[in-house]
């Protein structure tokens, strides 16, 4: 076991395989890049072998510089055929001035060292080799450095390339310069995917052919495409090679056959090559922009017939597909004032052209300054609308009400919403987006594209209607158009869900089930106001004394589900540290740092009861000790920790037993992220629950509900910045004064109660209710007109209440087999004084109202179970469900059914009015609803009226 600082490096054997986030990967790449950059070379040997390899002593400042500039990735064993390891070569390399990549990096690694290119291997490069965005440059075999070691200096790359010798079989060189180059050969293979706006590859030749280079081997254009309406064309080769930018004449310099080859020239001056094969239809690689604002005409589509004839704008060849996407023209929608443009996350503004520098800077005009000004200088007159068109919510391309491109803004310079002082359009535009016509450019769009519905009926923001317009979701373009209804709001992603609303005008089913959506708050706008949904909730400073809590941001119903939280950390009450742990490194690194922002509770575990580990051999305590880090500490592998990565473990048992929950589905405790930062309150505004609808999906996008979430409903209104709290004790606990809360705090969580309740010294008198000798009754412990001495009531309290504690301890609840302990209590309490509303006594009457319940006496548990239900009433304002359903079911053992159908229709009125919405509530309803119904059949049979 490592024994650095660094609670990733402590991982469990077997486990640290699993694939970690990609976050965790970057660090892992760049922790080893980084390992790799400080391992020095050893000059001696390496500088003997290269020495070896060039036959004469290479002058060390030269030869140094030789690979200057490479940052090589070896693939693959390279020592085939007898020649030098991936290790050796990599140091000789590294020893002339080359870097060395242990991963195939991006934009980082220049050249890829491998002796042969697997199918897939292949696949890739040839895609790499038509694509813009390249990353590798070359593809050498290892020769390549020997050789040029031996020459003493860096050799061309085309000699030693696999590319080259790929591209032979195919028997022409079409491979010469590794880089964006190429036609996708492998790719005409590829199967042909449906979607409306890629044509087929035969139709993309019938359109690329006439357009840009008339193609004299294959001159079919006549027959194919009529460009005659089709304005503007590019003027593919009006400008002449030399205007081919520096960049780009570097890479053709060597390459006859790529020297040969016309550029291709956008209206905007931007320079590209096309390539051909010899085998392959006349085809051309184009970049996104040049085929940008081509235009041509449709003709011999045969899967879409209907489009023959119609003009289309290229916008980008998709070279592994073999498709182009095409813009069918005429589709603006003239009255709508927006437009749907294309997720082109390929397209980059080339280096040099004037017209898109602005997009990349830090600062430069706002989009609202450009709009202003393009509109100005346009002289909008009513009949000409703007267009304003998303391209993946990274552009925005805005178009006249012709169709005309005015500007195309990108990055910060997105707005929300646009507003312009504009003389004609005193209008502001929300981004927001319309569905085009059926044929029309409906790819997928940022999800930024729902807004709301005024739902008049009601007012809670949860229960608004959310219509996702086009493109609102990527992958999931079902759900274009469609409404739904706000669900959950998850509370540690920050997302709202959308679930089908009542009428199901989604049509979207997983499993039998409707399947949710999370989507950001900020994603959803309130069509009305435009206003953006705000959070319902922030985590936010409580009392000093509390640290954190949670907080409403809205105003909260009573009834609510405020949160949906996610579990991120699971652990058996017998803890296993190392899985906590393992569990932990698996999580992204902002949900550690999260995590680990959590309270931590007093230095000691209070709820977990033994710690056990394959690994780590800490061993238990008795129930009542509690575990502290000297329990640890007797682990021979934790002592051998260092110093701060045991804190860190310690630090996170502790996280994690004092904030994890338990759930019904789980036989552990679970770690809820946001729900971890809700403070007690011995009057709790909210509750937590165990969400019933578990909805699974195999349907690629949809997230299946984690089952093990877990639900915070309000059972009070929530005012809008209210803390919202819940109870930690249970609520039969609640009705204990103040001290007794206070200590069962103390000795389970490890903090003194700081709850209003608590603080609010007159709370306690409702629940302690003497009976003064003068026949008075007394609200808390105070002076009796009658002058009598209240002291010896709080004596005789005292000693009740400890007779029953103790009687508790020695029985349990369940193995009480006789109720005569409790009646003596009961008994003896009365005569000391006690009225019969004293919380003691209504306890004590409520063991033995289940007691008789049990025990088939009916009668006495009825008259014993009122008491505690006449406490609920007078400290919370209202009678929990629990007992009134308990209440009903005694008394439908007694006979009672009238009062025993009333007391079940209160437990389901309080039910409802706790948690209208609340999954959970939903099957207990329905247990009470069955039990209203076995009462009035039941009373049918008695010959009373239904009704
Ligand atoms: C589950 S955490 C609640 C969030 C915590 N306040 C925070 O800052 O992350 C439980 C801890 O919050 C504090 N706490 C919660 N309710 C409290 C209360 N009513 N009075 C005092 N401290 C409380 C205690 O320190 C307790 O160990």
């Amino acid at each position: 076991m490592a024994a650095n600082g660094s609670l990733e490096s402590w991982r469990v054997p077997g486990q640290a395989t699993e694939a970690p986030a990609k976050r965790r990967r970057e660090s892992y790449w760049e922790e080893r890049q980084r390992k790799l950059e400080s391992q020095a070379v050893d000059g001696a040997l390496f500088g003997a072998l290269a020495s070896r390899l060039s036959a004469h002593d290479s002058d060390a400042a030269a030869s140094a510089s030789i690979f200057r500039s490479c940052c090589i990735y070896f693939d693959g064993r390279v020592d085939v055929g007898g020649g030098l390891s991936a290790y050796a070569l990599s140091k000789v390399a590294r020893l002339h001035g080359a870097q060395v990549s242990p991963m195939l990096a991006k934009r980082r690694v220049t050249h890829v060292v491998c002796t042969q290119l697997s199918g897939a291997k292949e696949r890739h490069a040839l895609h790499d080799a038509t694509s813009a965005f390249a990353c590798v440059q070359y593809i050498v075999h290892p020769n390549w450095i020997t050789e040029s070691i031996a020459a003493g200096l860096r050799l061309k790359e085309s000699q030693f390339s696999l590319m080259a010798g790929i591209s032979q079989t195919f028997g022409q060189s079409i491979f010469h310069c590794e880089k964006r180059k190429a036609p996708n050969a492998s790719a005409a293979q590829a199967p042909e995917a449906p979607g409306e706006k890629l044509l087929t590859r035969r139709v993309l030749a019938e359109i690329t052919a006439p357009l840009v280079v008339p193609d004299t081997q294959n001159s079919r254009e006549a027959e194919l495409v009529d460009l005659s309406d089709s304005p503007p064309k590019p003027a593919a080769q009006e400008v002449p090679a030399t205007a081919l930018d520096s960049s780009q004449e570097t890479e053709l310099d060597s390459d006859e056959e790529c020297q040969n080859s016309p550029p291709l020239v956008s209206e905007r001056g931007q320079k590209y090559r096309a390539f051909e094969t010899a085998s392959g239809p006349f085809q051309r690689t184009f970049f996104a922009e040049i085929a940008r604002m081509a235009a041509v005409v449709l003709r011999g589509l045969e899967s879409k017939p209907k489009l023959n004839g119609r003009e289309v704008n290229l916008v980008a060849f998709h070279p592994e597909r073999q498709r182009w996407e095409v813009e069918l023209k005429g589709e603006m929608p003239h009255q709508d004032l927006f437009k749907i443009d294309w997720s082109e996350d390929w397209w980059e503004p080339m280096e040099g052209d004037e017209k898109y520098s602005s997009l990349r800077k830090e600062k430069g005009p706002t989009f609202k300054e450009v709009l202003e000004q393009k509109l100005q200088k346009q002289r909008l007159t009513d009949t000409k609308s703007i267009l304003v068109a998303d391209c993946n919510g990274r552009r925005v391309a805005v178009f006249d009400g012709q169709g005309e491109l005015l500007t195309v803004l990108s990055g910060k310079h997105v707005p929300r919403k646009v507003e312009t002082d504009c003389e004609v359009c005193q209008r502001s535009f929300p981004l927001q987006f319309q569905k085009l016509a059926p044929e029309g450019r409906t790819l997928a769009v940022k999800p930024s594209c729902l807004r709301t519905k005024e739902d008049n009926e009601v007012e809670t923001l949860r229960r608004r209607k959310v219509e996702m317009t086009v493109g609102a979701i990527h992958k999931k373009p079902e759900l274009d158009g469609q409404v739904g209804l706000l669900g959950a709001f998850q509370g540690y992603a920050n997302c709202w869900e959308v679930m089908p609303d009542a009428k199901a005008l989604w049509d979207v089913k997983v499993d039998g089930s409707p399947a949710p959506v999370l989507l950001h708050s900020k994603e959803l706008s309130d069509e009305a106001s435009g206003k953006v949904l705000e959070d319902p909730v922030e985590v936010k400073c409580s009392r000093p004394e509390q640290g954190q809590g949670l907080f409403a941001k809205v105003a909260i119903r009573q009834g609510e589900i405020i949160l949906e939280d996610e579990p991120c950390l699971l652990a058996a009450f017998s803890l296993d540290v190392t899985k906590l742990i393992h569990q932990f490194n698996q999580l992204p690194v902002s949900k550690q740092d999260g995590l680990l922002q959590l309270s931590k509770g007093p230095d000691s575990l209070m709820s977990l009861r033994c710690l056990a580990s394959t690994s780590l051999q800490v061993h238990s305590r008795s129930d009542a000790q509690q575990v502290t880090k000297d329990a640890l500490l007797a682990s021979q592998e934790f002592r051998q920790l260092s110093q701060s990565l045991q804190d860190q473990i310690w630090n996170l048992m502790r996280i994690f037993d004092s904030n994890a929950l338990p759930h019904s589905r789980s036989e552990g405790k679970i770690l809820y992220p946001t729900l971890a930062r809700v403070n007690h309150s011995c009057r709790p505004k909210a509750t937590l629950g165990d969400p019933q609808q578990v909805v699974s999906s195999k349907t690629p996008g949809f997230e299946p509900i984690d089952p093990l979430r877990k639900a915070l409903i309000a059972i009070e209104d929530i005012e809008e910045g209210g803390e919202i709290t819940i109870s930690y004790l249970s609520d039969d606990d609640l009705l204990e004064p103040t001290q007794h809360r206070r200590v069962k705090l103390q000795s389970r969580y490890g903090f003194q109660c700081q709850c209003a309740r608590c603080l609010d010294e007159e709370s306690d008198k409702v629940l302690r209710v003497f009976r003064c000798s003068c026949g008075k009754e007394l609200q808390g412990v105070g002076p009796c007109a009658c002058g009598a001495d209240v002291s010896k009531l709080v004596e005789a309290e005292q000693m009740h209440v400890s007779s029953f504690a103790n009687l508790w301890k020695s029985l349990g609840h369940e193995k009480l087999s006789s109720p005569d302990g409790l009646v003596a209590i009961a008994e003896m309490a009365a005569e000391s004084n006690l009225a019969p509303q004293h919380w003691l006594l209504c306890k004590v009457r409520y063991v033995l109202s289940c007691f008789y319940e049990k025990n088939h006496r009916p009668a006495l548990a009825v008259e014993n179970l009122q008491g505690i239900l006449d406490l609920e009433e007078a400290v919370f304002g209202h009678q929990s469900q629990e007992k009134l359903e308990q209440r009903g079911d005694q008394l439908v053992q007694k006979g009672a059914l009238t009062q025993a159908f009333d007391c079940y229709a209160a437990a389901l009125k309080a039910l409802k009015q706790q948690s209208p919405n609340n999954p959970p509530g939903d099957a207990r309803c329905d247990l009470i609803r069955q039990k209203l119904r076995s009462v009035l059949d039941a009373k049918k049979d008695e010959g009373y009226p239904a009704n």
